[in-house]
């Protein structure tokens, strides 16, 4: 239906967003992306193929020109979801994360482009298979990889030089050097660091308003160091300098762990940078299992559990009822998807505690008890994030930026008025979530002079004034947001006149 009639499809979501989310997106998507060159009927997305890097350019050319484009989902397939690489498969979450582009954050269906890039696959299910259709070698690494991305972002730019680049479910090896390296270079953002980073950070700030606590007075517990986990570290830490907090001070109240154990500072050749700024000193640790996670948080008692480690049922009674015992309102957020990797069920996590956790998901859950569970997913951050940069067309994607945005979606939790209603506004209402963090993206990003678009002649001709109050600017977002209605067919001549937006 999304590819014979936009209006309807996104409409019926809409309108049945409870029901159908998890069809088109978290979880289902996993299997769709799993099972990708089994089920294919007709291509879809922007196949780039690193066995021929001089095609990159006529092959974006098919999408358009300069002015067409708003915003680019890039993925090479290496880290989808908690289920690892899947290949040329992974232009499915490119697919899906474009679609909720639309659903949630009103960008036009003809304005985005879903890239996946084919550069080999370590799945050694994938290479076996005769029907896989992808590059059947494993993964190209170094030199080549870097030019055949380096060749991407410079046909990109050039091409669609208005697009926002949104990077998706790269590898822990790839992902945040390609998003350091480039971020400079065009307004993107990786969804699983920052995106990931900032509902956390947004429901972790609601939680603590619920519980009457500062955040400075967390300890952090985040099981699974990679992309995610790192990304709600970073946030976390950026919010604790806001807050009057060294960057020093709050990194030593985040311990990280991965399949290793506790990452700790003799452990630097075999850890990234990233994993190393949070090392745990590993004098202090001593004679201590860190491998452990009932031993680690008997130590560092902390005030909230992340999970983004893909290790189903890792979150076991004794875990959650030891950080019960050291606080009678833990925070638990097992975050790891598709919905049977998660790192515990929020039932337990809240029978464990006799309800006194406040638990958000990765996935979807059903509510328990009366309790909401709401789902801490990207989703509530990536179309606002994405919407506001479009439309601000701002140069960069600051920290503060995406900073602005945390606190824009902690401000609408409903679990402040009534914690049983969950620490984020209800899926319902994604779509009006979205254009408020897309409006405090947007006033942040004018305040940072990143913000191009008082600068630039619009689309749809002259020059666009913004309002800088938030409900004047909002009002400005919602204008400009796409809705599924059938509109009047018209002659050509007069399309103009019924333009209701900028586009
Ligand atoms: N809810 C969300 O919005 C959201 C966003 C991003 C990622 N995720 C989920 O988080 C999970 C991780 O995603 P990622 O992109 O960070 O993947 P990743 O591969 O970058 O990181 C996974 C991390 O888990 C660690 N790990 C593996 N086994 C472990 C074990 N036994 N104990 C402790 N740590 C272990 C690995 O060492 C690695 O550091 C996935 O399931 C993904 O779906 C959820
Ligand atoms: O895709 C999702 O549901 C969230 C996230 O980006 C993930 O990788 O799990
Ligand atoms: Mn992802």
């Amino acid at each position: 239906m999304r590819q014979q009639n936009k209006v309807l499809f996104y409409e019926l979501v809409r309108r049945h967003i409870r029901e159908l989310l998890p069809i088109i997106y978290t979880p289902t998507e996993g299997d769709a992306i799993a099972a990708y060159s089994h089920r294919f009927r007709k291509p879809e997305g922007c196949f780039l193929d690193i066995t021929d890097p001089d095609s990159i350019d006529e092959r974006l050319s098919k999408f358009g020109e300069a002015k067409d484009i708003d915003y680019v989902v890039v993925s090479d397939g290496e880290g989808i979801l908690g289920i690892g690489d899947q290949g040329m498969g992974g232009i499915r979450i490119s697919i899906a994360k474009a679609a909720l582009m639309t659903l949630c954050g009103g960008l036009h269906p003809g304005r985005v482009i879903a890239v996946g890039l084919d550069t080999g696959t370590n799945n050694k299910n994938l290479l076996n298979d005769p029907l896989y259709m992808g590059n059947k070698f494993p993964r190209v690494r170094g030199e080549e990889y870097d030019i055949f991305m380096e060749k991407f972002i410079t046909s990109l730019t050039k091409r669609f030089p208005h697009a926002v680049l949104h990077f998706e479910d790269f590898g822990v090896i790839n992902g945040r050097p390609v998003l350091e390296k480039y971020r400079k270079v065009l307004p993107c953002f990786n969804d699983d660091i920052q995106g990931t980073g900032a509902v956390v950070m947004a429901s972790m700030t609601a939680a603590l308003k619920i519980t009457k606590r500062e955040l400075l007075d967390s300890q952090v517990v985040i099981y699974g160091a990679g992309s995610a986990g790192l990304g709600i570290a970073d946030q976390i830490v950026n919010h604790m300098v806001t807050k009057g907090a060294t960057k020093e001070e709050a990194r030593a109240k985040i311990h990280c762990m991965d399949r290793r154990g506790l990452i700790l500072d003799d452990m630097h050749d075999k850890s990234t940078p990233a994993q190393q700024s949070y090392a745990d000193s590993a004098a202090e640790w001593e004679g201590i299992d860190t491998r452990s996670l009932v031993d680690v948080i008997e130590k560092v008692k902390p005030t909230v559990l992340v999970g983004c480690s893909t290790q189903a049922g890792a979150f076991t009674e004794e875990v959650i009822k030891t950080m019960y015992k050291h606080n009678p309102r833990p925070i638990i957020f097992p975050l790891s998807n598709p919905t049977r990797l998660h790192e515990c069920v929020p039932e337990d996590a809240l029978k464990w505690t006799d309800f006194n956790a406040l638990v958000a998901t990765g996935s979807p859950f059903k509510p328990v008890e009366g309790h909401v569970i709401s789902e801490n997913n990207n989703c509530f951050t990536f179309p606002g994030i994405g919407l506001g940069a479009v439309l601000s067309r701002a140069t960069v994607i600051s920290d503060t930026m995406i900073s602005a945005a945390v606190d824009q979606l902690a401000a609408g939790s409903p679990g402040i008025a009534d914690y049983k209603k969950g620490l984020l506004a209800p899926l319902e209402v994604i779509d009006e979530t979205s254009a408020q963090v897309a409006t405090a993206v947007i006033l942040q990003a004018l305040k940072e002079g990143v913000a191009k678009v008082e600068e630039e002649e619009s689309p749809a001709g002259g020059k666009v004034s913004v309002p800088r109050d938030f409900d004047g600017c909002m009002k400005w977002v919602k204008e400009q947001m796409w809705k599924p209605v059938y509109r009047p067919m018209i002659k050509v001549e007069h399309v103009d006149s019924i333009h209701t937006h900028q586009y």
